[in-house]
């Protein structure tokens, strides 16, 4: 069912310094700011030789992504993403095998135009799962 990493995420409490960090201590490639209301985050990502780092940013008063940063006020990792060729099926075959996926099931269209999916953290050794159809 898995394909690539297609990114792993960070959690910040301030994109613009966090992403300054990259670029300048780390010398990284980092994108333009993305808000992303419909996911209720502002994102960038680091672009690396492998994969991606996803840095994100609460957006509105609703971001999913809140909780955990009261919970985590530096920032933290949040979640990894994997690439998977049918996000349909794998849905299926997920929610038949016992696993919650978050939401009414439906894909949402993720930062990169591809449809996305979420897996509850407590299904997966306490780490919270994206899949992106690619
Ligand atoms: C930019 C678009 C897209 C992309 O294309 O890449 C994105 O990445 S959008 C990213 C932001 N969107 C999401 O994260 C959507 C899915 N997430 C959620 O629906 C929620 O975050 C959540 C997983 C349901 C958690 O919501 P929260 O408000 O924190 O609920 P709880 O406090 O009840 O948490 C339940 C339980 O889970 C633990 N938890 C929460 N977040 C994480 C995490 N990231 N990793 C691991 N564990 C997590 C939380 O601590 C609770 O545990 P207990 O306290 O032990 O009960
Ligand atoms: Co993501």
């Amino acid at each position: 069912m898995l394909g690539r990493v297609n990114h792993v995420a960070i959690a910040v409490p301030d994109l613009s310094a966090a992403a300054d960090s990259y670029r300048s201590m780390l010398g990284a490639d980092v994108t333009a700011p993305q808000a992303l209301p419909e996911h209720g985050v502002t994102v960038v990502f680091v672009t690396l030789p492998n994969t991606k780092v996803e840095l994100l940013e609460p957006l509105g008063d609703a971001s999913p992504i809140a909780a955990f940063l009261a919970k985590n006020p530096a920032g933290g990792i949040h979640h990894i993403c994997y690439e998977v060729a049918d996000i349909i099926g794998a849905r299926d075959r997920l929610k038949q095998a016992g696993a919650r996926v978050l939401g009414d099931g439906t894909p949402k269209i993720g930062a990169h135009g591809k449809p996305v999916l979420f897996l509850h953290p407590k299904d997966f050794q306490g780490t919270l799962i994206e899949l992106e159809e690619v």
